[in-house]
């Protein structure tokens, strides 16, 4: 069975074009332009909508106990610290308004869908390690953290014990239950699409 390190290195090249992406860099600088760190931040309230039906999917079709609870508690996470650096980095940015999905959100959103859909705990688990643990990959970077609160929150957001803990989970889940490669795959595509979306 493949491993999520073998996918990792099998789709080496887009994941790192994604971690090592320009807007990953400007934030860390704190150089996000503010309309870039807009069009980004509206896109992912739609992603992040999609994501938590996604980790509900995955609380119904765990097939272990402890894997059930492990998500469930995350999901709650989600729905608490994460909404409300949304509400404030949207207020200050004036971009609480509806959006329309540009194309790579439209693509996570379908892809999203149909994993829920498909109710495949293993598919469903490889769209969520995806997700997260390219996320906990760019905001490990041992540089300085920014000084504003818009980007430094992004960051915080995506690194610590806690959240490499919940990584680390997806990944035993992945490893025990069998990746889904073509997931995997388009959904490390639609990562990088994503970021470079938010340049417009
Ligand atoms: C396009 C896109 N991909 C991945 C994430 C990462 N992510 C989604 S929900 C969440 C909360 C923690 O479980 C995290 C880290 C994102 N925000 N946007």
């Amino acid at each position: 069975m493949i491993t999520s390190a073998d996918l990792r290195h099998r789709h080496a090249e887009v994941w790192d074009a994604a971690v090592r992406h320009r807007f990953v860099d400007e934030l860390w600088a704190g150089t996000v332009d503010d309309a870039v760190m807009a069009r980004y931040l509206a896109q992912d309230a739609l992603f992040l909508d999609a994501f938590v039906a996604l980790l509900g999917a995955a609380v119904s079709s765990a097939d272990e106990p402890g894997a059930r609870m492990a998500v469930a508690r995350q999901l709650g996470l989600v729905a608490g610290d994460e909404d409300d650096y949304f509400t404030r980095a949207l207020a200050r940015l004036d971009a609480a308004g509806p959006v329309e999905p540009l194309p790579p959100t439209a693509g996570f959103l379908t892809l999203m869908e149909s994993a829920r859909r498909s109710g495949e705990y293993a598919t469903i688990m490889t769209v969520l390690l995806v997700a997260e643990w390219l996320y906990l990959d760019w905001a490990d970077r041992p540089d300085p953290a920014p000084t504003d609160w818009l980007h430094a929150e992004w960051i915080e957001l995506h690194r610590g014990p806690a959240f490499a803990a919940w990584v680390a989970l997806l990944r035993t889940e992945v490893d025990r239950v069998g990746a889904d490669e073509a997931v995997f795959a388009r959904a490390v595509d639609l990562e990088r699409a994503f970021f470079d979306a938010a340049y417009g």
